[in-house]
Order: structure tokens, then C-alpha cells, then sequence
């Protein structure tokens, strides 16, 4: 039996790993919310760690707010980047690995090719540059460390685009969304169910590894797609960046390339539109 510490356990990724952990006898789960374990105080997360005896850690926990963080570049980096690196320390000195969320928002978006883990990296915004550092201190710290960068996550959980177009559905009768912003959604799920199966295998290769759904939209896209699931009559009207101003720069283009997790991991990976599908039919 594999024991599973998952941190940042009331986040949408924390609680699709708690519905999919169900499915997975050999794995046995331990969930941290941030009121049992606040990955930003050292001496708590040390002293956790020489209570309990994990094989593996999950590190959902993150500053995910990407507006907010322009402000409060403090708390981004403290929660994003420090508290990573503390925890691939405590994970490295008990020799586990350490598994880690990152973002394609690490991307500037300036060239429209999938992006591959080697590609250059460029964040135009606090969110992206604080979880850059957050990948770069994991894995200098613990060589044990697998990285998984996603994006666009979507889920009946907590707080996400997905929520958020539901919500304006039954409140407007028109909206605006960009049009030119291209990416990869991901049903959280799917992750959940992919980092399970990483996990479950009997050899890791570690590194950074991309994870999305497969296919391609713009939020536009992703918009009028859940329009046309839900059945409902909002108006959407595709606009440019320069039209939906945002406190912080977003990637024009992250689309990330999945062949490297696909071969190494023998992943079968959904497109987004069925995974929605599946999804917004738990929700409504
Ligand atoms: N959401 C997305 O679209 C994407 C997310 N990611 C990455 O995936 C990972 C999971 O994201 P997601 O589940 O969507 O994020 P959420 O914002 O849904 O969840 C993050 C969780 O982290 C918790 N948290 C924040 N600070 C601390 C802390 N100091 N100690 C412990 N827990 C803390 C939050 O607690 P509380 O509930 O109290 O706020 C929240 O439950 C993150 O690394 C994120 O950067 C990558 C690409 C896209
Ligand atoms: C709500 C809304 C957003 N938008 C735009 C703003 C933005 O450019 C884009 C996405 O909006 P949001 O602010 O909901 O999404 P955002 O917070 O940028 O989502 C990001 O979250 C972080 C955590 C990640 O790691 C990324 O992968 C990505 O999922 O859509 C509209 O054009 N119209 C709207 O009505």
C-alpha cells in the first residue's frame, strides 16, 4: 500500500484526487486542507513530517488567483515558490518524491507551436513567474521530483472558468470573451486519475511532464462549448485581449504538447469537449 500525503486538499485538483483515490485500492490517501497544514509555516510542515510516514507527496496547494497576484507578489511567492521548496527539502530528506502542479502560464505565449517541456520559459505575469520559481526550487532540491504542468482546469470543484461561465449564464444576457487566447483545458479529473496512475506505476521517471486535454481552443471556444452543453441562451461575443482587460498578461498561445507523458507513462489522455461533456453532466 502506497501512502499519499496530498496538501491543498479543498482545492478543485485536492478534491478530484479524494473522488478518484476511491477507485485505487492499492494507494491509501491522507488529505491536508490549508487549516491542517499551512505549507507556508516551516516548523509545522517539519514537524509533520517527522510524525507521519509518507511514500509520496501530491502538492495541490497554490496561489492560484491570477489578478490578485499582481498585487501581492509576497503571498504568490511565498505559497507558489518558498513553501515549494520547503517541501521538496522535507521530501528529499526522507528520500520520497515529490509530485508538483505547475501551470503553462509559465509560457509567454508569443509563439504559436505546442509547447514541449524544454521549450523556454518567459511568464509575463506574477502567477506564472512565482510558479516558475516553484518548479525551479523543486527540482533543485529534491531529484526525486516530478513536475506536471497543466492548464485551463476545469471541475464541479471550487472555483474555475468553467463555474464562472455557468454562473454568468444565469445572469446575463450577453457576454464578452476573448477570442484570442489559445490553450488546453483540463477536465481536474483526468489529472487526478493521471497523477494516480504516474504514482501507481512500479518505475517514475522524473522531470517535468506536460498534462492537458487533448484539442485546442480559445476561451471563446471553451465558452460557447459550455453554452451549447448546458442548453443555454446567453449571447457570447468573441472579443480580442486589448477588448477584456485584465490586471494581468495571459499567454496568447499554451497549448502543451502531451507526447512526452503519453510515452513515458502510457497515458491515455480525453479530448476536452468530452470531458466536459462529462463533467457538466454531474453539474447540472
Ligand atoms: N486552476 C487552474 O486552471 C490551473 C491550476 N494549476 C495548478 O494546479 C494546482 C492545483 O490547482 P487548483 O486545484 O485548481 O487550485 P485551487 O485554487 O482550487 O486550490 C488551491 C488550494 O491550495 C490551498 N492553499 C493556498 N495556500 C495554502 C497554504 N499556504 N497551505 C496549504 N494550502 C494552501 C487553497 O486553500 P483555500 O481553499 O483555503 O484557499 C486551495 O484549497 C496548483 O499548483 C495550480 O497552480 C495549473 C494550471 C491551471
Ligand atoms: C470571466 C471571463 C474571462 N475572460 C477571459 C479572461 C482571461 O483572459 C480568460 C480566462 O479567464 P479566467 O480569469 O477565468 O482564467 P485564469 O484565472 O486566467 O485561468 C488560469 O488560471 C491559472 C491558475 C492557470 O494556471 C491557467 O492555466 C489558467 O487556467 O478569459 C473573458 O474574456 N470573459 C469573461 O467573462
Amino acid at each position: 500500500m502506497k501512502k499519499i500525503l496530498i496538501t491543498g486538499a479543498n482545492g478543485q485538483l485536492g478534491q478530484s484526487i479524494l473522488e478518484q483515490s476511491k477507485k485505487y485500492n492499492e494507494i491509501e490517501c491522507f488529505f491536508a486542507t490549508r487549516n491542517e497544514l499551512d505549507i507556508t509555516n516551516e516548523n509545522l510542515v517539519n514537524q509533520y513530517f517527522e510524525d507521519k510516514l509518507f511514500d509520496f507527496i501530491i502538492n495541490c496547494a497554490a496561489y492560484t488567483a491570477v489578478d490578485k497576484a499582481e498585487d501581492d507578489y509576497n503571498n504568490a511567492y511565498l505559497i507558489n515558490a518558498k513553501s515549494t521548496e520547503l517541501l521538496a527539502k522535507v521530501t528529499n530528506q526522507k528520500s520520497i518524491p515529490f509530485i508538483h502542479i505547475s501551470t503553462d502560464y509559465v509560457f509567454d505565449g508569443t509563439e504559436a507551436k505546442p509547447r514541449l517541456e524544454t521549450d523556454l520559459t518567459n511568464p509575463i505575469g506574477v502567477y506564472g513567474q512565482t510558479k516558475l520559481q516553484g518548479e525551479e526550487l523543486a527540482l533543485q532540491n529534491n531529484p526525486k521530483t516530478i513536475i506536471i504542468r497543466t492548464a485551463w482546469v476545469f471541475s464541479r470543484f471550487g472555483n474555475n472558468f468553467l463555474k464562472t461561465m455557468l454562473k454568468l449564464f444565469k445572469e446575463k444576457e450577453s457576454i464578452s470573451v476573448v477570442s484570442d487566447q489559445i490553450g488546453s483545458p483540463t477536465n481536474a479529473l483526468d489529472l487526478a486519475k493521471a497523477i494516480l496512475d504516474i504514482i501507481s506505476k512500479d518505475e517514475l521517471k522524473y522531470g517535468i511532464f506536460n498534462y492537458s486535454n487533448e484539442g485546442e481552443c480559445s476561451w471563446f471556444e471553451f465558452a460557447q462549448k459550455i453554452k451549447e452543453l448546458s442548453g443555454a441562451s446567453t449571447e457570447i461575443i468573441p472579443v480580442s485581449t486589448s477588448a477584456y482587460p485584465t490586471k494581468a498578461k495571459r499567454p496568447a498561445y499554451s497549448l502543451l504538447d502531451k507526447s512526452k507523458i503519453k510515452e513515458v507513462y502510457q497515458l491515455d489522455i480525453p479530448t476536452w469537449e468530452n470531458s466536459l461533456k462529462d463533467e457538466l453532466n454531474q453539474i447540472i
